[in-house]
């Protein structure tokens, strides 16, 4: 067990790209905490989805072991934070385990949305925060500037801040001192009853559920039996270990220390991230405060393209939530789609990386379905409902109003795209709440409806301002609007999986844009086929995709069987990725096309 005073627990917080993975490495390169030949580029980011896209989804931790120029050595835990918005509880409660934090800052480009988002979120958890403007090796870094651009838009002191390249391995030395020197050590009670701090959890194929912790009172043993208090469960340890950053087995964790433990846990759902660990026999009086489990807020369906898949797709999910407590699921079936699940994530990004692996690591074709928020239905007697799936509508005469979710969004933007900012946040729904400027970057804060943002306005947000802009959002409340489902025919049929809720203002330009975007992504056939929006029973737009004779062998004159034959297996290969709806073939890429609003 390791003196409190020689303990410093820290959280690197910074926008994504900035270089938070990279300082991380090198601290764990400088101190020797792992061979140089083990060094792998990005080392904390463990899952290749994560690699390859650059987001550190999964919360993790190193212990590092730090000899300071005072003479003593100190144990330094580095928690590593996701850096997406929608893994902000999982920030939260990682925040809370530790009492400082460095705050990287890219010296070429200055405080971003998430630096903002990220800060604060540590700010709130009460650390003691040590600046660093990292990537002073690029000519365009100017360090003077970010100094003043964090004093200004954060309102912390950076005159001390740390230049650094975490590339080169400059000004690291200085980091590992100020971190002992200038955050502060934990504090806690050796004798007082267990009481520790369920940071995260996750899967590993040798060990089981594998969670960790951060010990505030008390000491926790090998062997111990104790009780999570949120769910009431009691397990017996088996596994006491530290992450250096792979497992080494330790005899017992005392306060201010991090580590992690094993049980018998059998999946990462029995867990829950910001509970409160204790002994069976002996309790704390009280667990930690502030406890919430993580809500899913973006819902959608995912149904196979092959409707025999369907098993393995269950088989998929089953196991990936083995390892991801915080996307929930539901069988569901749909007219059009067949059997397939709702699906319910933290965010539109949690969406993507879901579906990216179920596709990829499980090799399933997969037909999603509009993402939708959720909204609340107010009926007129009284009882308030939840509608995850604009399909589930109820008929409107039950309801007295429908609420919608909130957000309270901060865009950070270079001032000649301003124009462009202000237009597309009007246009979904927005209302500006503040205008600030940061030198020659404005920031903006808005009001904006959820259902707005999970389309596509982080792709357009991009797009408008070239990479330029960036974007972080928190939930502010539910509040009431004139919202009303509108559904999609074709071939005068009704599509469940096309059927959205809209403000009712906005649902005839929307309605048209839809068909439109239909009448392109769906082949012609060999009939005439009809496309409407309709809201209740009144078409609001319509096209018609004119019939064609579909041939496509007819370009293959005579007799060369080859040639026809290869052009009738590219044909079924297509068809592969289309769905039958009646008599009509829908590609699955119409879903969530059809639903984007660049036009
Ligand atoms: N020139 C230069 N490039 C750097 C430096 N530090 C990091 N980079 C580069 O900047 C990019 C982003 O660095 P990462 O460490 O992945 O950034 P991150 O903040 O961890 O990003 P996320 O994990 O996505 O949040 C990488 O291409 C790094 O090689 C630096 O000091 N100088």
């Amino acid at each position: 067990m390791t003196q409190l005073d020689r303990i410093r627990n820290f959280s690197i917080v910074a926008h994504i790209d900035h270089g938070k993975s990279t300082l991380a490495d090198r601290l764990i390169q400088m101190t020797g905490t792992v061979a140089e030949r083990d060094m792998k580029a990005q080392l904390l980011d463990s899952m290749d989805i994560e690699r390859e896209r650059g987001i550190t989804i999964k919360a993790n931790t190193v212990r590092i072991e730090y000899p300071a120029k005072d003479g003593h050595t100190y144990v330094l835990n580095l928690i590593d934070t996701p850096g997406h918005v929608d893994f902000a509880y999982e920030v939260s409660r990682s925040m809370r385990a530790v009492e400082g934090s460095l705050l990287v800052v890219d010296a070429s480009q200055g405080v971003e949305a998430q630096t903002l988002a990220n800060v604060y979120q540590a700010i709130d958890a009460g650390h003691d925060i040590v600046p660093v403007l990292n990537k002073i090796d690029l000519p365009a870094a100017d360090p003077e500037r970010v100094k003043e651009n964090i004093e200004d838009v954060i309102g912390i002191d950076a005159s001390d801040a740390i230049p650094i390249s975490a590339k080169t391995g400059l000004g690291i030395p200085d980091v590992l001192e100020a971190i002992v020197k200038r955050l502060p050590a934990p504090k806690g009670d050796r004798n007082a009853p267990l009481k520790a701090m369920l940071v995260d959890s996750w899967y590993d194929s040798y060990l089981g559920v594998v969670v960790m912790i951060r010990v505030i009172d008390g000491v926790i043993k090998k062997g111990d039996r104790v009780k999570m208090m949120q769910t009431g469960a009691v397990y017996g340890i088996d596994k006491l270990a530290v992450l250096k950053p792979q497992m080494v087995d330790i005899a017992e964790l005392g306060p201010g220390e991090i580590g992690v433990l094993t049980a018998s846990i059998k999946q990462v759902r029995d867990t829950r991230v910001g509970d409160t660990i204790t002994h069976e026999r002996k309790p704390c009086a009280e667990p930690l405060p502030g406890f919430k489990p993580a809500q899913p807020v973006v819902f959608c369906g995912l149904f196979p393209v092959d409707a025999n898949d369907f098993e393995a797709l269950r088989d998929a999910i089953e196991k990936l939530a083995l390892n991801d407590a915080s996307f929930s699921y539901e069988m569901e079936t749909s007219a059009a789609l067949g059997f397939g699940f709702r699906m319910g994530f933290l965010g539109l990004l949690h969406l993507e990386v879901v579906r990216d692996r179920l596709e990829r690591e499980y090799d399933l074709d997969l037909i999603t379905t509009a993402p939708s928020v959720v909204f609340r239905l107010h009926m007129k007697d009284g009882e308030v409902r939840e509608l995850h799936n604009p399909a589930d509508m109820p008929d409107l005469t039950y309801i007295d109003h429908i609420e919608e979710p909130r957000i309270k969004a901060t865009i950070m933007v270079p001032d000649e795209y301003l124009g462009d900012i202000l237009k597309l946040c009007q246009d979904r729904r927005g209302i500006q709440q503040n205008l600030t400027y940061a030198g020659s970057r404005a920031m903006v804060e808005y009001d904006l409806p959820l259902a707005e943002v999970v389309f596509d306005f982080y792709d357009r947000l991009k797009s408008v301002t070239k990479g330029y802009a960036s974007f972080d959002y928190q939930l502010s409340e539910y509040r009431e609007d004139n919202l009303v489902k509108m559904s999609i025919l074709v071939n005068d049929e009704p599509v469940d999986a096309l059927s959205i809720m809209v403000h009712r203002d906005r649902a005839e330009s929307r309605g048209r844009v839809m068909v439109e975007k239909l009448k392109e992504l769906i082949p012609r056939h060999m009939f005439k086929i009809p496309i409407q929006a309709a809201i209740g029973g009144r078409v609001i737009a319509r096209e018609t995709i004119s019939a064609m004779r579909k041939d496509v062998t007819a370009k293959c004159y005579g007799g060369d069987a080859t040639r026809k034959k290869k052009l009738l297996e590219k044909q079924k290969e297509g068809k592969k990725k289309m769905r039958q709806f009646g008599k009509v073939e829908i590609p699955q890429s119409a879903f969530i096309n059809a639903l984007k609003m660049d036009s």
